[in-house]
């Protein structure tokens, strides 16, 4: 049993429209994402992350090649997959409340339950107190909080992150990297997080994958090897994870 969220890429060749030609981004990629890991995606500008991300998302049809989530071929977006991206995306005009609690009234689940599962993810991030707050009246880390309770909010299996926390300032980023992890552990869907930063990359997640521009497939395949019980500052500074960034940065350089 693979457990929910286990995704294969199988072969994927991205691209986009250039003229009467195709240019393509993502030549012959394939990974699997165990359900409920946690990978990073990392990667010159322009080297296709967000192609591959918003692909996985069921928002680009591969030029060949498919990618299946739980057995099943992704191709349209789904409730089993979230997104959760760097610019804001909460309707303005709804609360916190109301923004969490959208996705699963539109599933059809009735207003009770829906506030209930709306309460539930917004105390998860660290938002109570703030139900009735419109995104304007909130802080951008604050905003990014509410996103990432209404992407869980529908339960997904795969929770899909386009640096989330780029624009963010380094002690808003650190928080909420901290309450990530802590939502990861607790809920157990399998994240996929692109980003530029290489620490963030090692600091949260348990794969790191880098892309490269050249080739548009996997340069290289970087476990980090974290474990849970060590305290964050810790591992961060131990001679081990040192290594390991300078082996991320020789091969984002290669
Ligand atoms: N909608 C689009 N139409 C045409 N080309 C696109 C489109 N979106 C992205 N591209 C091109 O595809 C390539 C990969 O873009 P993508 O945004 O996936 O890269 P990225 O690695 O996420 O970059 P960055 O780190 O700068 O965000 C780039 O050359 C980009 O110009």
């Amino acid at each position: 049993m693979k457990g929910i969220g286990h995704i294969e890429i199988q072969q994927v060749c991205l691209g986009y429209k250039s003229g009467l030609d195709i240019r393509t981004v993502i030549q012959d990629l394939s990974l699997t994402l165990d359900a409920g890991s946690f990978t990073s995606l990392i990667g010159a500008s322009g080297c296709g992350k967000s192609t591959l991300l918003n692909a996985i998302g069921g928002h680009y049809k591969p030029l060949s090649g498919s990618i299946i989530l739980d057995g099943v071929e992704i191709k349209t977006p789904g409730a089993d997959l979230g997104i959760v991206f760097q610019q804001h995306t909460l309707f303005p005009w709804k609360t916190v409340k109301e923004n969490v609690r959208f996705g699963p009234m539109r599933r059809g689940v009735g207003r009770a339950a829906a506030d209930k599962l709306a309460d539930e993810y917004i105390e998860l991030v660290g938002l109570s107190g703030y139900e009735n707050y419109y995104p304007k009246m909130l802080s951008g880390g604050m905003q990014h909080r509410a996103e990432i309770a209404r992407a869980l909010a529908n339960k997904p299996a795969v929770l899909l992150m386009d640096e989330p926390f780029g624009a963010l300032d380094a002690q808003m980023r650190a928080s909420l990297q901290d309450s990530l992890l802590s939502i990861w552990e607790s809920t157990h869907v399998t994240i996929v997080f692109v980003t530029h930063d290489v620490n963030e990359a090692i600091r949260l997640s348990q794969r790191v994958v880098i892309i490269s521009r050249r080739s548009g497939s996997i340069s290289s395949i970087i476990e980090t090897n974290k474990n849970h019980d060590e305290p964050v500052e810790q591992y961060m500074q131990s001679r081990q994870t040192q290594e390991l960034k300078r082996r991320c940065l020789e091969m984002l350089s290669a």
